[in-house]
């Protein structure tokens, strides 16, 4: 196997904070390489020096032979590296032929429309990416429009594809499909450098895995006999996937939440209860209603038709605020710009909802001390790895940002906490971590909705599963009822 990507002694600092240290990646033409690490340890660090997002403060990379230094993305690009990144930057109303020659400055000189359907079509095939040049991007599944983004990367003859998190929001049959194309693109002799926590599916499609654990590499491993244990204990230093305790059934007490012939607009009627010492969990593909229902009961849409009450006091039609001060905490799956103002300190972020009142603060202003000393506990308490209170949060590392929301949202004990992909992007470890916590907070008798489109984590902890599809449940189980096929069968839609 000859190396195509050869990255040597990589360092990277930010002040005293070493992110890369000493980094050595190698990638072989036709490999697939998992790329492990808990939140913080520094991924993202070296894949933003490769793609010449950051310079590095040592280290060398040569990529087909050729060194690559002092490079712009431009030309990490041009030599043949592609990063599929989690969010994509397609234009919805353009079709799938249109968003491939946007911003390709050879494609309009080179070919014509009709080449670039024909050339599309044909790499579709050959990858099996089943794309219809024609069809509209906004009437793409996830799945699919990530499967744009990768056709993109061959067509501009990308021989390395870096992908982050790639299945975080896919549902599974969507998953099975990208891991097909992955095979496909090894086949071909691409390398693959595949980010991820989820470490059945590093095991199912990755040749050998590089861990790193604060910046440094702590293990690497061909994943012939490897095992979710031993990958676990490379990057946290103990086994996390051991299987979780089975839950302590709950008396759950009276209904704490209630949601009466609720309608508003993108969800069918719903009706539920939570009661109190109740995890009340909805699984299902994203986009068939979850964020309408969570937002809706957070007061961020307006209410249709029907009744929510919190602890009996109807809050159909209440402001944010007044939810907040019944008793409900909110945390929404887009901590990039809901969740989270990124411009500001950690403090200030986990102190959101506590800067007007004493002793944290008077006014819109945080009073130092006592916001600082609140913060650095709730810092240790949840593990969050930045340097001091006052760090900018959009400066930490993706699942470093997560912990902030679930820190400010469970440390306010609510009485009803709204979860949606609580565990996103957040390690294993971390994951664990949140959890158990939804589980203390369940004893001590808050209702939580947790919405997750990761049916694992639904499964582990729900007292009852609910599958959104189309707006509406399609189905709800009591725990000891569950029957995957039947899950299954919920989530595509299809009628029970
Ligand atoms: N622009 C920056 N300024 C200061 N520190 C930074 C910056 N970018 C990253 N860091 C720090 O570098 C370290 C590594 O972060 P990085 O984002 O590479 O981790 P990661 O492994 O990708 O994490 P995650 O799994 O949470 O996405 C962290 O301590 C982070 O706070």
């Amino acid at each position: 196997m000859s190396m195509m990507l050869d990255m040597r002694g990589i360092v990277r600092r930010f002040g005293h904070v070493v992110a890369n240290d000493a980094i050595d990646l190698d990638v072989a033409a036709g490999e697939i390489v998992g790329l492990l690490g808990e939140n913080g340890s520094g991924k993202s660090t070296l894949m933003k020096v490769l793609f010449g997002m950051l310079p590095p403060d040592a280290g060398t990379i040569s990529f087909r032979g050729q060194p690559l230094t002092g490079h712009t993305p431009a030309a990490a690009m041009a030599a043949g590296i592609a990063m599929i990144h989690q969010h994509f930057m397609l234009v919805d109303a353009m079709t799938v032929a249109e968003n491939v020659m946007l911003g390709w400055r050879d494609a309009g000189r080179l070919l014509r429309r009709k080449e670039m359907a024909d050339r599309i079509r044909d790499v579709s095939r050959r990858f099996g990416l089943d794309l219809d040049p024609d069809a509209r991007v906004a009437a793409l599944s996830l799945g699919r429009r990530q499967r744009v983004e990768i056709l993109k990367a061959i067509l501009r003859n990308a021989e390395l594809l870096v992908l982050d998190e790639p299945t975080s929001n896919l549902a599974s049959a969507e998953v099975a499909e990208l891991l097909t194309v992955l095979r496909r693109l090894r086949q071909e002799g691409k390398g693959i450098i595949f980010i991820s926590h989820k470490l059945p599916e590093v095991l199912e499609i990755c040749d050998k895995v590089v861990v790193l654990r604060a910046g440094r590499v702590t293990g690497r491993t061909s994943v012939a006999g490897a095992s979710q244990g031993m990958l676990a204990e490379m990057m946290i230093g103990r086994d996390v996937t051991a299987p979780r305790p089975p839950m302590v059934a709950s008396s759950p007490g009276p209904a704490r939440l209630s949601v009466k012939d609720f309608l508003a607009p993108g969800l069918a009627r719903l009706s539920f209860e939570i009661r109190r010492g109740e995890i009340f969990g909805v699984a299902g593909v994203d986009g068939n209603g979850q964020i309408e229902l969570v937002e809706a009961l957070a007061g961020l849409r307006p209410a249709g038709s029907g009744a929510i009450t919190i602890d009996g006091h109807d809050v159909t039609r209440a402001s944010v605020a007044a939810r907040l001060t019944r008793g409900l905490a909110y945390m929404p799956a887009d901590r990039g710009t809901t969740a989270l103002v990124k411009t500001m300190s950690v403090a200030e972020n986990l102190m959101l909802r506590d800067s007007g009142r004493p002793p944290y603060g008077h006014g819109l202003l945080l009073t130092r001390g006592p916001a600082n000393a609140k913060a650095r506990a709730l810092m240790a308490d949840y593990d969050i790895r930045a340097r001091d209170p006052s760090f900018i949060a959009g400066r930490l590392s993706g699942g470093n940002q997560q912990k902030i929301v679930v820190a400010r949202e469970l440390d306010r004990r609510p009485a009803v906490l709204i979860a949606h992909q609580a565990a996103w992007g957040l390690d294993p470890g971390a994951t664990h971590f949140v959890l158990d916590r939804m589980l203390a907070l369940r004893e001590a008798g808050a209702a939580i909705l947790y919405v997750s489109s990761e049916l694992e984590e639904v499964l582990a902890i729900s007292d009852r599963i609910a599958v959104m599809a189309r707006g509406g449940f399609a189905g709800i189980v009591p725990r000891g009822e569950v029957d995957p096929r039947q899950l299954g069968i919920w989530m595509a839609g299809r009628a029970a």
